[in-house]
Parts: structure tokens; C-alpha cells; sequence
């Protein structure tokens, strides 16, 4: 009954059979006829759209850097678009970076190759300078989380106790100190790896990349980014006053004793530097000169839902948005199985909710389709590549 089933689906899959993207041809072949198929997955502006955004040609033509961020929702593809986007810039003469700053880091297995690390890796396989960067998150938040509680964590109650300052402790109360440094926002460890990772982007080992692809971690954890740089002026302040508090406390104590002070590492110093970072990094995003963030999708309610919201933050933050690619589009059919059907049922009714939907409906949208094997390897993101960013 099954294989009955089966057999009266004519649903076109899109043949990125290994043999062809191994072999790194770009043509499209039907499963049922060998005659190449006309991709309907183009670029294309919703109906009604004044200004249609710039295609590939345009993304490649100027030399200044740019920068890409490519954000959804868990699992839709945007390592996949990432990865293939940081490879067609790389195949159009642009020196590329593509960092990864999602904690769960998938470039190794989207590339098939050990890109892990922390550190520029060169991508094998493509015609100009492909580097890629796995940054650590759970690191860079270790480190704001060492260098917070040297500055006034248990640390501090411990040396003020034995110090017999405990009253002093009791005035740290209500700071909410504790409380501060357990609950980091969640998303703070990859704004502050993407922060370090701008820092070194101004080096000289790093002025060769006129392309910077970003594949970012799951929405929410992106959009953190964007209101950290308050987040650390609420926690330095409160840092700072406490750093005041201790100052005056160890001084009178010191003088009692007839100590001599000790130069202190200038903690709170470093917090204001991260900020500062964070707000440079804030102010790139939001600078639609040199950003696009692209949001990627997949033809689900819930998918476009999440999407939907995304926009609306990212329009909040005045961060570019042009552009959204919906993601595994089930391609065209003779005649679909049964599953095939309900399935395009699905997605025809999230592609239409897209089209009614106000934050979504004037982007321009970008379909790429489903395709039958897995996409890994350059060959495979070339393949991928070409289908999307046109
Ligand atoms: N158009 C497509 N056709 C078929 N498979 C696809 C397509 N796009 C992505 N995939 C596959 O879907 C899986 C998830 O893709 P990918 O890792 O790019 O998603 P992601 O959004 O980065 O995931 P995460 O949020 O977990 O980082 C991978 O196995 C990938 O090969």
C-alpha cells in the first residue's frame, strides 16, 4: 500500500544526489526525467513592493567589508545558508570569514571539515580565501563571570567577613549583587564572544576579509545582544559602588594597621571596555551600510511566527532586515502522495501567512526548496548557494 502510495508521488525532489554535488555540478535534474528542470526558486518581491532589494550582484559588487547575520528559529537552515553564502562570496573573489557564534556549533558538519577550534581555520575547496571561526560562548561568559566576582562577588563578602567588615556585607545586600552575577541574561555569553570577535576584526590578521558571515545561535539569544550594553551599565553601576564601599573600607582599616595599599587590577575598568565593545558591535548592526540580517524560515506556523517576531525586534533595534529565505519549499509536483499533499497544504498556508503578515510581507522572499539528500560538503553549499542567493 505504501510503496502504491509512493509510487503516484511525482514531486520533483530537487536532485542534489551525492553524485552531483560530490562531483560539484551545478545543474538540476528531475528524478523522473533527466531534462533540467526550470528552478521556481528565485529571488522575487512580494506583489506590491516598490523597491526590489539587491540580488547577488549587487551583495558581491563592493569592495568595502560587509557583514551578513543569518538568524531563525532552531533548525531551519541557517547554518546551511550561512555556509553557502560564505562560499559564494569566497567563489566571487571576496576573502570570507564565517563565524560561528552559536553555542552548539555545526560548521564542521555542515562543511564536512574540522573547522572547531576557537581559531581561523582555512576552509579547503573554494577559490578565494574561505576562513572559519568557531568562537566559544560558555569561555567569554566564564570570563565576565571570573572578573565580576573579583570584583565584588562571594570573593568580596568572604574578605570583608574576615576583615571584620560584616556589617559592610549587609549594606551589599541590597545590591542584589549575587543575584546580578547568577542570573547573566541568557544570550550574554554570545554577545560577548561576537564583542571579542569585532575587536579582532580592526587587526591586521584580519583586514584581508571583505565578506564577514555570521551564523547566529536561535533567535532569542541574538536579540540579547542588542540590550546588553544597558544591562552592563545597570551591573557596573552597581559594581562601581560597591567598589567605592570597599575602597573606603580597606583604606581606613589599612591606615589602622599602618599598611601600605596595594595597586589593585582595575576591574570595573574592564567591564566598561567590554561595554564599550558591546556598543560598537550594537551600532554595526544597526548601521545599514555595512549589515543586512537575513532571517531564515521554514514554511511552518510556528517557523513564520517566531520570524514575525524576530522582525518586529529587529525593526525596534533598527537593524536591517531585507531579505527573508524560506527554507525547505517542498518543489512542484505532477501528482503528490498523500503525505506530499498534506504537506504542501501546510506550507502553502505558513508561505500565506507570510504574505499577510505586516512585518514579513514587505521583505523580498527567497525560496529555497527541500532537497532530497542532507547538505554537507562545499560542492553541497555551492549547490545550495546557487539556488538561494541569486
Ligand atoms: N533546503 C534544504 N533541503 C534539505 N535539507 C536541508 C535544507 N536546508 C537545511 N537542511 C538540513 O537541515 C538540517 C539543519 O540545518 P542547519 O544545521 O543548517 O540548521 P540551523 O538552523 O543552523 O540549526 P541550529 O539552529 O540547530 O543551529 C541539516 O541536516 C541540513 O543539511
Amino acid at each position: 500500500m505504501a510503496a502504491m502510495v509512493l509510487n503516484k508521488c511525482r514531486t520533483q525532489f530537487y536532485r542534489a544526489s551525492l553524485l552531483h554535488i560530490t562531483r560539484g555540478f551545478t545543474s538540476v535534474t528531475s528524478p523522473i526525467s533527466t531534462k533540467p528542470l526550470t528552478t521556481p526558486f528565485q529571488v522575487r518581491s512580494i506583489a506590491g513592493r516598490a523597491d526590489p532589494v539587491s540580488g547577488f550582484a549587487d551583495m558581491v559588487a563592493e569592495t568595502q567589508r560587509k557583514y551578513y547575520m543569518l538568524g531563525g528559529k532552531g533548525g531551519v537552515g541557517k547554518t546551511s545558508c550561512a555556509a553557502s553564502l560564505a562560499v559564494k562570496f569566497a567563489n566571487h573573489g571576496h576573502p570570507t570569514l564565517l563565524v560561528s557564534s552559536d553555542p552548539a556549533h555545526s560548521l564542521s558538519d555542515s562543511f564536512a571539515q574540522d573547522l572547531a577550534g576557537g581559531r581561523l581555520v582555512p576552509v579547503e575547496g573554494v577559490d578565494s580565501p574561505l576562513y572559519a571561526l568557531e568562537i566559544n560562548p560558555e569561555k567569554a561568559r566564564e570570563e565576565f563571570h571570573t572578573t565580576s566576582q573579583k570584583i565584588g562577588g562571594s570573593g568580596v563578602k568572604d574578605l570583608m567577613g574576615s576583615m571584620g567588615l560584616g556589617m559592610l556585607v549587609d549594606q551589599l545586600g541590597d545590591l542584589k549583587l549575587g543575584e546580578l552575577l547568577d542570573t547573566l541574561p541568557p544570550g550574554v555569553d554570545e554577545a560577548i564572544a561576537i564583542s571579542e570577535v569585532m575587536q579582532f576584526l580592526d587587526s591586521q590578521e584580519y583586514s584581508m576579509f571583505t565578506r564577514i558571515v555570521f551564523d547566529t545561535a536561535p533567535t532569542g539569544h541574538t536579540l540579547r545582544l542588542f540590550s546588553l550594553p544597558d544591562f552592563m551599565d545597570t551591573s557596573i553601576g552597581k559594581m562601581m559602588k560597591i567598589k567605592q564601599k570597599l575602597a573606603s573600607a580597606t583604606s581606613t582599616i589599612k591606615s589602622v594597621l599602618g599598611k601600605r595599599e596595594e595597586t589593585q587590577e582595575n576591574y570595573p575598568d574592564k567591564l566598561k571596555e567590554l561595554r564599550e565593545k558591546m556598543a560598537k558591535v550594537r551600532d554595526l548592526f544597526r548601521n545599514s551600510d555595512t549589515t543586512e540580517f537575513v532571517i531564515v524560515t521554514i514554511p511552518t506556523v510556528m517557523a513564520v511566527s517566531e520570524s514575525s517576531r524576530l522582525r518586529t525586534s529587529l525593526r525596534k533595534e533598527n537593524v536591517s532586515v531585507q531579505r527573508l529565505i524560506i527554507n525547505q519549499v517542498l518543489p512542484p509536483s505532477a501528482s503528490d502522495c498523500k503525505f506530499c499533499a498534506m504537506k504542501r497544504k501546510d506550507q502553502t498556508h505558513a508561505i500565506e501567512m507570510i504574505q499577510n503578515d505586516p512585518e514579513l510581507a514587505s521583505l523580498t522572499l527567497v525560496q529555497a526548496p527541500l532537497v532530497d539528500v542532507e547538505i554537507r560538503g562545499v560542492p553541497a553549499l555551492k549547490y545550495l548557494g546557487d539556488m538561494v542567493w541569486r
